[in-house]
């Protein structure tokens, strides 16, 4: 494949999970009352992707979707299984590892406090090539205790697939790459932005807040209670 048939398909696909994210409302705008996401920063913005279990058409053309990002951008082959991160990216990887025909595994943000004591449920090998899944990014902290847990495993794990990307935290990409991890992503921020104001799917203020936070997402977070370095 080409660059630019990779490229094109990279844009088509930020701009259809973007308008399905919106339709489906999974999109919330609340700059007057700030979210505190789960690392910590304050934010106007929420995505709900958990909402896709529910739309089985659009669910099933996000993962058509996934399953070509992942291919092209990390190599037709490149893997032996697919983990989900609890909660959140467990159906996700159920879907993707179907529709790479590939094992399953999930893994628990922490050990149960009995039996196996496991953080990998599911069958995992010494060296398999695990790509990691999960719903979203915001910073990608979340990401490097889900990998490292599947390395502990004996596995290896250099990628990381998720349907939505924030693009907005300084070095996001670069922290996890520091950690050989490359994240890949359908949609971003910007590609809401762009169909919600084309479509507009929300009144001009709240876009505008919106721009507010996406242009300084630490300024924002600090003036609204999160955190800030
Ligand atoms: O830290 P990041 O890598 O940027 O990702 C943010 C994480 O926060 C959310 O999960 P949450 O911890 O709320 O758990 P859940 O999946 O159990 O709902 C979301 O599903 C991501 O996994
Ligand atoms: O970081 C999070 O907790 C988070 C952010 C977001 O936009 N959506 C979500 O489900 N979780």
């Amino acid at each position: 494949m080409t660059n630019e048939t990779s490229t094109a398909h990279c844009s088509y696909a930020a701009k259809t999970v973007a308008k399905i994210l919106l339709d489906i409302g999974a999109v919330n705008f609340r700059p007057e009352e700030a979210y505190i996401l789960t690392s910590g920063w304050a934010s106007p913005v929420y995505i709900d992707c958990r909402k896709l279990i529910s739309f089985p058409r659009a669910r099933r053309k996000v993962m058509e979707l996934a399953a070509r990002q992942v291919s092209d951008k990390a190599g037709y082959e490149a893997f032996d299984a697919v983990a989900g991160g609890e909660t959140a990216g467990i159906p996700y990887s159920a879907w993707l590892a179907d529709v790479l025909d590939l094992p399953m595994q999930y893994v628990r943000k922490k050990p149960k406090g009995f039996g196996r004591k496991a953080r990998i449920e599911g069958d995992i090998h010494e060296g398999q090539r695990v790509l990691l899944v999960e719903d979203l990014a915001t910073d990608g902290a979340s990401k490097v205790n889900f990998v490292n847990a599947i390395r502990e495993a004996g596995a290896e794990c250099r990628h990381a697939f998720v349907v939505f990307f924030y693009g907005v935290f300084p070095n996001a990409l670069e922290e996890l790459k520091k950690d050989d991890i490359e994240l890949h992503y359908l949609a971003t921020w910007a590609d809401i932005l762009a169909v919600a104001e084309e479509g507009k799917y929300f009144p001009k203020k709240a876009i505008e807040g919106v721009r507010a936070f996406l242009a300084d997402p630490i300024g924002w977070s600090k003036a609204h209670g999160g955190k800030h370095d």
